[in-house]
């Protein structure tokens, strides 16, 4: 497979609802894919397929590489100050500090490094699931609602960090209420297959 990211027919039922079936997507290296719908399409669902989270009820998901995920809920240890809990994470990712630090740098959470997770405010908390994500090495992106509570110059930061990570041969799959101005991005309306 060259792409990172394929599925092939799809299907997806949570609890008795059939929620879209027949979804193919392919995300080649440098891919962006906007995943866009009212509530209840089935846009997260999508996104943890993905991730290998949910079964699919038919078809194949293949990755190629690992993958890194932003979801609803913080992976990040809430008592610890944010710095320790991202080096918890940067060790099952097994990668080294300096990927923090630059990760840290891009998100602009360097001075928040000392401030408990559960301290955060709702925009420092998706900036600092964003610099988990970037501090990953992780070639596939998946991030559901990222821009949720992000002030514009936050905004502007995760603009920035998805358009490096393409030019370094990622892919994106987004799922997002709102366009966030991203270039060159492909669309999946997964209103209209409901
Ligand atoms: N664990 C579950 N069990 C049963 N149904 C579920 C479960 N999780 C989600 N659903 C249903 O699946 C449908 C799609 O939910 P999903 O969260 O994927 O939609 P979404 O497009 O991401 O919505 P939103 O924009 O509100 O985040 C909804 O009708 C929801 O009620």
């Amino acid at each position: 497979m060259s792409e990172l990211l394929r599925l092939d027919g799809v299907a997806c039922i949570r609890g008795d609802r059939l929620l879209f079936e027949n979804l193919s997507l392919a995300l080649a290296p440098g891919d962006a894919l906007w995943l866009r719908g009212p509530n209840g399409a089935g846009k997260s669902s999508l996104i943890r397929l993905a991730a290998g989270l949910l079964h699919a009820a038919a078809g194949t998901v293949e990755r190629r590489g690992r993958c890194a995920l932003i979801d609803e809920a913080s992976a990040l240890d809430a008592e610890l100050p944010l710095r320790r809990a991202l080096d918890f994470w940067a060790r099952v990712d097994t990668v080294d500090g300096h990927a923090v630090d630059r990760a840290m740098t891009a998100m602009a959470m360097a001075p928040l490094s000392e401030v408990p997770v559960a301290m955060l405010s709702t925009g420092q908390r998706k900036r600092a699931a964003m610099v988990r994500v970037i501090a990953s090495g992780a070639s596939i992106w998946l991030l559901d609602e990222p821009a949720n509570g992000m002030d514009d110059a936050a905004q502007g930061r995760l603009m920035a960090a998805i358009a490096a990570h393409r030019t370094n041969g990622g892919a994106v799959l987004l799922a997002s209420h709102f366009a966030l101005g991203i270039a060159d991005l492909a669309e999946l309306d997964m209103g209209a297959l409901a």
